[in-house]
This record gives C-alpha cells, structure tokens and sequence, in this order.
C-alpha cells in the first residue's frame, strides 16, 4: 500500500530519511515525539511536500520528487482517507455546507452513513466548524475519513484532543473499517497506550530516521525488560540484550527474547513492560 525507500527531505533543522512499508489488511502505527517527523512522514505521501530523493510508492504507483506545495494527486485523495493536524475543512462552513464537497471529492461518499456518525456522535449539524472543540473537530474528520470507501487510511494523531471515551469509539470504528479485506491504516501516535492493542506493526522515527520497527504480536511476547543489580548484569549473557539504561538500582536491559533469559536466569526479574516503557527505552536508552 505504502513503500517508502529511503525517503529524504530536509528544512533548515531538521533531515529525513525514512524507510517504511505498509501492506494491506494491517494497521501500521508511526510513533514519535514531538518535531521527530511524523507528520511529515504523512505530507511526503500524501504528496503535499516534495521529497528530494529515496523512492517511494503509494497506492501501487510510484512518486517522483515534486516540487514543495502541490495539491495532492486528486486520484490519490479519493482512495485515502486523511486526518491532519489541520481540519483541512474551511473553517466558516458548518457540516452541511461542507457534504456537497465531500460529494464532489469523491465518487463513492457515503453521505447517509456519514450523517448517520454525526448523529450518534452528537456533532453540531448547523455549527460553524471553526467554532467546534478540537475532539469535535477530529471526529468530523474521522468520520468524513472512513465514509468514501478508501482503501487506505492516513491518520496523523487521530486522537489527539478526544477524551478516553471518545477515543475508545473512534478506535472500535476504525477497527470496524478494517473489517473489509483488502484495506490498510497507517496511524502516528506519541508515546501512548493507544497503539498498544491497536496496530499489527509498529515503527519508532527519531529525528527523521526510523530507529526501530517491530510486529506488535512479538513485541508484546517476545520482549522483556530486564531490571538488574550492577553485580548480576557484569556477570549476566548480554548477547540478546538489544539496549540498556542505567539506573539507581543497576540497570534496565531491554530483550528481544525473553523467553531465553526466563529459561536461563530464572533469577532475573522480568517485566512484560508495556509497549511503551519498551520504546522509551529503545529511545532513551544505549543501544547495544
Ligand atoms: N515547513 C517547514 N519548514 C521548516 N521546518 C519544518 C517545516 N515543517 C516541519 N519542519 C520541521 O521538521 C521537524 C519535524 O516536524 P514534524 O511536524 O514532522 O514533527 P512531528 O513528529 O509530527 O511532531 P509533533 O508530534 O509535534 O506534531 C521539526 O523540527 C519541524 O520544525
């Protein structure tokens, strides 16, 4: 659905490099702190920045460099469906102003079951959108995302500013999305629990460069944080150790296989270590 090769862009501060593949049937979460490129990831595939070298495809078609400040390929607009940090909306209209363009953008808009959303979700009909909260603002995006039949979705913090019961119903529609074959999602997160129970394959982007990539299925059962005194890590096998963090205790050692250290140093205290403790400490830690 999505291949990026080496994929290169630069501002004054800041330098890209990315590399990631998104296939079909799974939900691929981006995840960064803040400035480390996420959305730029997203404006680079949606074509609405130019790349300056790597190769990357979308939608089964190939993009060359182009020049900063072109409109998105409308062809690659009506197969996707986007959610920026900017509503992307004009800002006076309310949501009934707005369906004729949905209408007009694209072909296959499911305008019955995108009222239908706004309804159960309580969005003000007759509003203008720029006097809606930001979780308002993010579900009509959501909303006018998964109602055209795209076959991909680029989600650029989804849920951010959605309170946690908000958050638990765009997450269940998105996962209702999915339910037809053949579809994929890539999402951007910060740090957070959100993508834990959510995404298939997960990769980390640390100042532009994605530094870690994993299946969240192994990630959650094969890797393990490591909580060890100085005098048991000098003595211990580091040899799947992936990277360390030094503590008051001693250390915080993060493996990519558990199951080795469980069977060979039942002494060792292993936590499971929630998805995010492990890529903080891929982040923060020393790589080994
Ligand atoms: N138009 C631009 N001109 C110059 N620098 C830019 C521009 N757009 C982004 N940058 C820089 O690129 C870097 C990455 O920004 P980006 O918006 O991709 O980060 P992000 O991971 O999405 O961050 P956040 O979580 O805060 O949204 C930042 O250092 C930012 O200042």
């Amino acid at each position: 659905m999505i291949k990026l090769n080496h994929v290169q862009k630069k501002y004054p501060d800041f330098s890209m490099d990315c590399s990631l593949t998104v296939y079909p049937g799974m939900i691929t979460g981006l995840i960064g702190a803040n400035g480390e490129g996420k959305s730029t990831t997203f404006k680079l595939i949606l074509g609405l920045i130019g790349k300056e070298a790597g190769e990357m495809e979308v939608l089964g078609k190939k993009r060359e460099c182009s020049n900063d400040g072109k409109q998105p390929e409308k062809e690659i607009l009506q197969q996707t469906g986007v959610v920026l940090a900017e509503t992307g909306f004009g800002s006076y209209f309310t949501i009934h102003d707005i369906i004729p363009f949905l209408e007009d953008l694209y072909p296959e808009f499911e305008k019955d079951k995108f009222l239908q959303y706004c309804e159960e979700y309580k969005l003000p009909m007759n509003k203008k959108i720029k006097e809606f909260s930001t979780g308002m603002k993010r579900k009509l995006q959501i909303f006018a995302a998964i109602t055209h039949k795209a076959k991909l979705l680029l989600l650029d913090e989804p849920t951010s500013g959605l309170d946690v019961v908000a958050r638990e119903q765009m997450l269940t529609l998105l996962r209702e999305y999915m339910e037809t074959e053949g579809r994929a999602i890539l999402i951007s997160s910060h740090l957070s629990g959100d993508l834990e129970t959510f995404c298939d394959d997960i990769y980390l982007i640390q100042k532009g460069t994605i530094t870690f990539h994993e299946e969240m299925d192994r990630l959650l059962d094969a890797y393990g944080l490591l909580k060890v005194s100085d005098e048991v890590y000098k003595k211990m096998d580091k040899s799947h150790i992936i990277c360390r963090k030094k503590e008051n205790f001693g250390w915080s050692c993060l493996t990519d296989q558990k199951a080795y250290y469980q069977m060979h140093n039942p002494e060792i205290v292993i936590e499971k270590g929630s998805v995010d403790e492990l890529i903080l400490l891929m982040a923060g830690g020393e790589r080994i």
